[in-house]
This record gives C-alpha cells, structure tokens and sequence, in this order.
C-alpha cells in the first residue's frame, strides 16, 4: 500500500457518509487521480478486500476498515506488532499486540449488531441526523462509547486501561488471564466468598461513578493465576440517571430500566458462585451497591 493507496481508501471512507456504493467518478474527482491511476489503486484495493465493487461503484469492506484503523495505529507509532487472537473460537475481535513501548496490549475491532447497547444524548442527536447510518459508523460509535466509559472508570474500577481509540478499534491494556468461566478458583487458591465480595466492590464503585455494566457476567470478568483481575467489555454500558436506550439497529429509542439491569448484572455473578456453595440475596446485595448499607449482614 503506498500513501495514495491510503488516501483513496479514506476517501472512500468519507465518501460513504452520502453513497452505499461510491461513483468511480466522484473518487476522480475528489481525489484529483487520473482515469489510469484510479483505475489501477481500486484494481489494488479491491485485490486487497479493502473494497467491494458493483455495478455502482465502490464500497470500504470490514477488512479496510479494520485497515484504516490500524494504519492510524502504526502511523501514531502506537503499534510495534500483531499478534493472533484472544480467546480461540471468540465471536469479537480482539487481538495481541505489542506496542512501540514493548508493553503487550489488546487491540478490539467492534462489530455492530451483536450486543444491544445504550449510549448518551450526544450520540443519540448525531444519530438522529443521520438516516443511512451504516456499520460503519455504528461500529465507530459503540468503541467510541466503550473508550468513553473506560475513561470514566479507570483507574477507580478495575477495568483495562484506556490506550488508544480510531474508528470502531480499540486498544487497551492486556490481562494475562482467562475468563471467569474457564477458571477453577480453588485450583488457583482463591478464596471464593472473598472474591465474590471483591467484585461486588467493583460493582459498587461503577456504580458510584454513575455507570451500570449491562452484560456482567463471568464472560466479562477476567482473572489471572494471582487472583487478580479485571471487568471487561463496556460498550453496552448505561449511565445511571439517564434516560432511553439504544437498541440494535435503526437505533429505536425505548425506556430502560436501570434496577433491572443491575440487578440482572448482581444475579448473574450470584448464579456463578453457586457452584462454590455461596448464595446470596440478589435485593439486599442490590440495596449494597446502590446504598451505603455494608456486606456484613448479607
Ligand atoms: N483487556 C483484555 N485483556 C485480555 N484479554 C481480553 C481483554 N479484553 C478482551 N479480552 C479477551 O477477548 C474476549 C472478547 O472481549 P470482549 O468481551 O470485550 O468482546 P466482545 O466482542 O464484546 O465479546 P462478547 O461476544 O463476549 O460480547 C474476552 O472474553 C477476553 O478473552
Ligand atoms: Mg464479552
Ligand atoms: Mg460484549
């Protein structure tokens, strides 16, 4: 890829706000390339997968997105190298990477349309402008909203810290860890009740910091072979006091219910420490979180 290889795809990019395929003749145009020279980079893009064509001209592909985003990484001299995929057989994104201060990290490109999520009244505004919203922007918005409540969170709460943000990717610190789920944590000498209380904390002090998780779970939660840990996956977050939720796609505006998502994140982390003999009232823990009643008598 050379640097007119890279401003034609971001052309492209841009130039999707108005097409779902974009003309050959508005590339020309914006890009001042020649017929010829136009003709040979989308020749490139398209050999690439950076780009689909039709008969209506060309579109930017999840590949070139992914692409761009990790263009802007390696330009930021962010990013030193890649490596293979966290968590085999995952359905998200997400990547080792080694960045230029030797320091191991995690890369997560987001994909639009797995999760429900919920964001703030600025976003819902710029969507609302915004009738042909696309994968992509949607997919820009939802890391741009995890980056966010990472930003809100870290380093208070246990959760990855915040590095980098382009488009629909980001990078965060890396746990060396596994998920909640895969871990046995009397093999690993963790005092269950004491863990479980660890993470109630957590939970309290998002909570505090205005934020519900939304999909807490011990898919999100990941633990190392110290006992340490940290909660992870935040896009769907929803912000205590404020009102309406995005849903999937057309971005329909409901009403939630943040006692509900609370209280259906506390039981899923009840649920899991059942198997180690711990059962807990899901109302007086959710009293916990949001109050100041302590744990003692829970
Ligand atoms: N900061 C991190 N450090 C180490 N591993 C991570 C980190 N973030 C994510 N992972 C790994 O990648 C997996 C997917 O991450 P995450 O849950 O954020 O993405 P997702 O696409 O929303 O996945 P899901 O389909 O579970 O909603 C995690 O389960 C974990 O194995
Ligand atoms: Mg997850
Ligand atoms: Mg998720």
């Amino acid at each position: 890829m050379e640097d007119n290889d890279w401003k034609l795809l971001k052309i492209i990019e841009i130039s999707m706000k108005n097409h779902e395929w974009v003309p050959i003749q508005d590339l020309r145009r914006k890009t001042g390339f020649h017929e010829k020279e136009i003709v040979f980079r989308l020749g490139r893009l398209n050999k690439f997968k950076f780009t689909n064509k039709s008969n209506y001209g060309y579109r930017l592909s999840h590949w070139g997105y992914d692409a761009l985003a990790m263009n802007a990484f390696i330009k930021k001299e962010l990013i030193a190298g890649i490596g293979g995929k966290v968590g085999v057989g995952k359905e998200g994104d997400v990547y080792h990477v080694l960045l230029t201060n030797h320091r191991e990290a995690v890369l997560k490109f987001h994909q639009l349309g797995r999760t429900c999520f919920s964001m703030g009244k600025r976003y819902r505004e710029y969507l609302a402008n915004k009738r042909h919203i696309s994968w992509l922007y949607a997919s820009r918005l939802t890391a741009a909203r995890e980056f966010e409540v990472l930003n809100m969170l870290f380093p208070v709460v246990k959760v990855p810290e915040p590095i980098e943000q382009n488009r629909h990717a980001i990078i965060m610190g890396k746990l060396h860890g596994e998920e909640l789920k895969r871990v046995n944590l009397l093999e690993i000498n963790v005092d269950p009740e004491e863990f479980f209380w660890k993470l109630m904390v957590e939970v309290k002090k998002t909570y505090k910091l205005g934020i519900i998780h939304g999909d807490l779970s011990e898919f999100n939660i990941l633990i190392d072979s110290e006992g340490d840990f940290v909660i992870i996956d935040w896009p769907q977050a929803i912000e205590v006091g404020k009102k309406g939720k995005l849903d999937k796609l057309p971005f329909e505006e409901v009403e939630y219910d943040e006692e509900f998502y609370l209280k259906r994140d506390i039981e899923n982390v009840v649920r899991y420490f059942k198997k180690y003999g711990i059962d807990k009232d899901i109302d007086k823990l959710y009293n916990y979180v949001i109050g100041d009643i302590t744990s003692e008598n829970i």
